[in-house]
């Protein structure tokens, strides 16, 4: 692989201490960050230390449970909640990431699962959360923590919508996440350690490959030492999928205990393509001074309610859903997998074993 492109870019740091006095302050230094980077960390939010150091434990203990155990919450692609393995392909690498996730909500996206689809065995299970008798504790310290951090979002949804000229609770009202239908996800994510000999087989071992998120607003808590997020900007409108090629790395601050943000492709579609989406991934290790070591990080991804209604003060693009956003997201991405996957297939019939190897020595 050709050495990654590193360029030295800040992504501004935003303290959310008396908010209630500096709303304004604050929401001048967030429209500014989301129109010129996309990323921004977020320090004196009001989640301490030892909350976010207790819910990192509780993902430890959730992903030291045997597969088998995990498995009876299996991922949902139709309910966006869930565990899965090895599983997600992003349309820019066109393999799996080598990584499990489990993803958790606060309404019906977490129930539902049929009792015959979990066997005799894990009747104990509610829809997608552990039972009690396997993790004791687990969902109400989960719970307690998306809440904490829902409360953060918040604030930011408030300078927002004062940034576009909409009424203070406009954003938050259409995240509403008391309610059934809110799609709002907590993502625990655990990343494997990583072979640190080059792989005979070419094979790149990748992490996150290279994406933007499309929800509203990504809340990413890192762990000390646990390296490899990277940003990458440059993207216009939100419903393209182009990929630059020159990266910045963000490193876990937990001196500040900062929270890394990000502008999802909701927002930027929401606020007509003022605020950017931008791309990003966690590198899959491969150059001196990369972390191979197990890495855990938590994501939280604000969703619209199914009903909230999605348009931008200027309409750029026509009126949806919070359902039909994310339903056309999923499709685009499906789509993009598609094509990639197509494309790959093309170049190995173009270019069978013999030529292949005679071109690699040209
Ligand atoms: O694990 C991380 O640091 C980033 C994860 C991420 O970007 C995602 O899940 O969308
Ligand atoms: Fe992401």
């Amino acid at each position: 692989m050709a050495p990654t492109h590193y360029v030295n870019r800040t992504v501004p740091t935003i303290s959310l201490r008396d908010f209630e006095s500096r709303a304004d302050e604050i929401t001048r230094e967030l429209v500014d960050a989301a129109e010129n980077v996309g990323f921004f960390c977020v320090v004196d939010h009001g989640i301490s230390p030892s909350t976010i150091d207790n819910i990192f434990d509780q993902s430890a203990r959730f992903f030291n449970q045997a597969d088998e155990v995990k498995a009876r919450v299996p991922f949902s692609p139709q309910h966006n909640a869930g565990w899965e393995k090895n599983a997600q392909i992003r349309p820019s690498t066109g393999s799996a990431d080598r990584k499990e996730s489990y993803q958790m909500q606060f309404g019906s996206g977490m129930n539902g699962m049929p009792k015959h689809a979990v066997g005799e065995s894990a009747l104990t299970e509610i829809g997608r959360w552990l039972g009690e008798d396997t993790l004791p504790g687990f969902q109400k310290g989960a719970l307690d923590f998306m809440h904490q951090a829902q409360g953060v979002s918040e604030k930011l949804m408030i300078c927002f919508a004062r940034g576009l000229g909409f009424s203070d609770d406009y954003f938050i009202k259409a995240h509403d996440v008391a309610q059934q239908k809110s799609q709002t996800v907590c993502r625990l994510l655990h990343y494997f350690e990583t072979p640190q000999e080059a792989n005979p087989t070419g094979e790149v071992f990748h992490r996150a490959g290279a994406h933007a998120d499309w929800d509203f607003l990504t809340l990413l808590f890192q762990k000390a030492g646990q390296s490899g997020l990277e940003i990458c900007p440059g993207r216009e409108v939100s419903t393209s999928f182009g990929y630059g090629d020159s990266w910045t790395k963000v490193e876990p601050d937990v001196e500040k205990n900062a929270i890394v943000c990000n502008v999802g492709d909701l927002l930027m579609s929401w606020s007509d393509d003022r605020f950017k989406s931008t791309f990003h991934r966690v590198k899959a290790p491969s150059e001196p001074g990369d972390y191979y070591g197990e890495r855990y990080s938590i994501a939280f991804f604000n969703q619209p309610c199914k009903d909230a209604k999605i348009q931008g003060p200027m309409k750029k693009y026509p009126l949806v859903t919070g359902e039909e956003f994310t339903r056309n997201a999923m499709t685009r991405n499906y789509k993009a997998i598609q094509t990639k996957l197509q494309k790959e297939d093309d170049q190995k019939v173009a270019a069978p074993e013999s030529s292949k190897a005679i071109s690699a020595q040209a």
